[in-house]
């Protein structure tokens, strides 16, 4: 009953995703419109799915008195194409501004939080920023979270899409394959600038 529960809910949140991805394809004048939503609808499709729980940290409250943050789940960007996450009522989640000043999401149990990924940054030549992101301990509400990573078919090379390309403009990333890049960044420290290692010059964050 579970099972049949959470394929329902991916199969809804995909669609959501592939909606947005005709969106910002629809933005940037690129053609065809599902040349990004189609990675995710392929029958290969390398997208999956997590629920993450973060339990109350009770002890919190005397260790924090310093002004201290401490981190439910690490700063990192999201290797994918776009990620859609949704959560109960219970703050935690940050995202690093271009400055790296951290700022809070605000929870709503009835929104869906939108996430760049690292492959639409490259497969937009930078026009979208991944965004680095990280989640803080809650020392009274347990968070939980579902999200749905929309991942490319592993042998899909991730490029700049040409017909977004400006004439003479030229790809700031190297060659390669999503399998090539998922093997990089699960190798590489969660908050490694892991897409750096694929840049042709480096690029730092909140610098494009
Ligand atoms: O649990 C959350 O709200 C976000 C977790 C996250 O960033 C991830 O699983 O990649
Ligand atoms: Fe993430």
């Amino acid at each position: 009953m579970y099972r049949s529960a959470i394929n329902e809910y991916v199969t809804a949140v995909r669609n959501l995703a592939c909606v947005v991805l005709e969106k910002i394809a629809d933005g940037l004048t690129i053609e065809p419109k599902n040349v990004l939503s189609k990675l995710l609808r392929d029958e290969k499709s390398d997208s999956c799915f997590r629920l993450n729980h973060y339990p109350p940290c009770t002890e919190l409250e005397a260790l924090s008195s310093g002004g201290r943050n401490f981190i439910g789940f690490g700063e990192h960007t999201d290797p994918q194409i776009v990620s859609i996450i949704r959560s109960n009522n219970t703050t935690g989640l940050q995202i690093s501004l271009r400055d790296g000043a951290w700022i809070s999401v605000p929870p709503d149990q009835y929104s869906f939080f939108i996430i760049v990924g690292d492959s639409l940054q490259v497969m937009t030549n930078g026009r979208f920023r991944s965004v680095k992101h990280r989640v803080l301990a809650n020392n009274i509400k347990s968070r939980l979270s579902m999200i749905y990573f929309g991942g490319p078919p592993l042998s899909e090379n991730i490029a700049p899409l040409s017909s977004l390309m400006d004439e003479g403009e030229e790809s700031l990333y190297k060659e390669f394959t999503w399998h090539e890049y998922k093997k990089s960044a699960y190798r590489t420290r969660l908050g490694a600038d892991r897409l750096g290692l694929f840049e042709k010059k480096n690029i730092p964050y909140g610098q494009i």
